[in-house]
């Protein structure tokens, strides 16, 4: 029987080994995506124990409380800190199965040197000795980056953010890791939400323009790209839970937007109108700035009324959609390439039954001269399981090139998570070890290590071109 968590964890045979060891284990991590604060990355300050970093803001642990029948006051409420570690710890146990039973017990080791499996009795000295740890040099945000071999970090950021903490990092010649950020004009195109207006307000304010039309939007969405870009942004991001297509012209769009300034009502054919001339022409703007467009799709957010009135989005209320994408997404890719503005794509979805689909889509705007150029996005969030994420390559493999992959990205919200990317890497080897044992790739380990390092860091590097 094999030891829990060993040093071969998840790697069934010794080409897998020798591939994880040799190739994959050292290499430097590109974390394309995550949600991480960069103020709280310049700034820098201790964390105040392990509950501050390792629950504050995980939505995962949060569900999995609840599922546990955890009160709600040990998870988000006004528990203390102990208290709330230790629902945690009593949750552990019953979380076998789960990715975050081997990943809590990964960031125990990895970070604390702590081998003990964590559940309620073995808590209180866990408590003890991480949050001595946790006050002691080389426990703070930067050192948990840079331990984990990181070489850039890419956050997540609303055009109307003034970028003030990523433009103090690039001018902070102590800490050499990238941090910079992704453009995420999500409240530009959520033209019928009660934020839409006051949003408009905030990007007037730090765009220093005025916007009382459609055009004004446009011009100064392209400002800020432009600054985002002098400030180091490579790609977009949009969670576009469910994609539009609706034919429709600039003076269309702005009419829309007319009656959103006047909070007219607008029908969702209207809404969609204005979405679709909106991502075209963002589409445009990446590619003209050689950006990536990433395209988060299908998830169902805030589907617990009375928590998302409670706690607000991203606090574990999330789902997947299970409508249709190919045929509104081919049009959007078809319009962006006809216009020669179809910039490098990655396509998720939050659905795995989408997989195939994207995948094979992606492979009609393949080209350009660009290796992977549309990229079926990672396992993402309820699919960062391993088999949620041996699916994603398995489909990628059987329909389109699993060795342009650009791999994973944490896509966290703590300082803890950068052991998914040693958690897929494993992933990652045993099934390309597993190929090789079975006779269904060469044992040449030269190209499959090749290949590996290209999945694990290389590609993302020609990918992205993070300067
Ligand atoms: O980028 C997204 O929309 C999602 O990653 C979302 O932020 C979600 O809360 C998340 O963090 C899932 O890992």
């Amino acid at each position: 029987m094999k030891t829990f968590l060993d040093q071969d964890f998840l790697l069934s045979n010794a080409t897998a080994v020798t591939l994880y060891e040799q190739y994959a284990k050292d290499m430097p991590i590109i974390d394309y995506h995550c949600h991480i604060s960069p103020e709280q990355i310049y700034r820098n300050q201790p964390f105040r124990n392990i509950t501050d970093i390792w629950l504050g803001g995980d939505h995962y642990k949060w569900r999995l409380m609840r599922a546990n029948g955890v009160d709600e006051a040990f998870i988000t409420g006004d528990a203390s800190d102990y208290d709330k570690f230790m629902a945690w710890a009593k949750t552990v146990p019953m979380t076998i199965g789960n990715p975050l039973y081997h990943w809590s017990h990964l960031e125990l080791r990895r970070f604390f040197g702590i081998d003990t499996l964590l559940d309620e009795t073995t808590a209180p000295a866990i408590w003890e000795k991480t949050n001595t740890m946790l006050q002691s040099d080389g426990f703070r945000p930067r050192d948990f980056i840079t331990k984990s071999n990181v070489e850039v970090v890419c956050t997540t950021d609303d055009p109307a953010d003034t970028l003030e903490y990523h433009v103090k990092l690039k001018d902070d010649q102590t800490f050499p890791v990238k941090v910079v950020p992704a453009f995420r004009p999500d409240k530009a195109l959520r033209i019928t939400a009660d934020t839409f207006v006051p949003w408009l307000h905030q990007l007037e304010e730090t765009s220093g323009r005025s916007i009382p039309d459609y055009a004004a939007l446009l011009d100064a969405l392209t400002a800020r790209a432009e600054f985002f870009h002098e400030v180091g942004c490579r790609t977009s991001d949009h969670a576009l839970d469910t994609v539009p297509y609706e034919p429709t012209t600039f003076e269309e769009a702005a009419a829309i937007f007319e009656k959103a300034l006047k909070h007219e009502p607008i029908s969702l054919l209207e809404e969609n109108k204005y979405r679709t001339y909106t991502l075209v022409f963002l589409g445009k703007l990446y590619a003209r700035l050689g950006w990536v467009m990433q395209l988060h799709m299908h998830a169902a957010r805030n589907n617990n009324t009375r928590m998302f009135q409670r706690l607000g989005p991203d606090t574990g209320n999330d789902a997947m959609y299970d409508g249709q994408l190919a045929l509104s997404l081919g049009q959007l890719l078809d319009t962006l390439e006809q216009e020669d503005g179809l910039p490098k794509t990655i396509l998720y979805s939050l659905n795995p039954k989408d997989f195939p689909v994207l995948a094979a889509w992606m492979g009609s705007f393949q080209g350009g001269g660009i290796p992977g150029k549309m990229q079926l996005g990672a396992a993402w969030w309820f699919n960062d399981t391993k088999a949620g994420m041996l699916n994603q390559m398995q489909v990628l493999a059987d329909i389109g090139l699993l060795s342009r992959f650009v791999g994973m990205l944490t896509d966290s919200r703590s300082f803890l998570s950068y052991p998914r990317h040693e958690y897929f890497r494993r992933l990652l080897c045993d099934l390309f070890g597993r190929w090789v044992e079975q006779g269904e790739a060469p044992n040449d380990m030269a190209l499959l290590g090749q290949i590996i390092q290209g999945i694990c860091y290389n590609n993302a590097k020609a990918y992205f071109q993070f300067s």
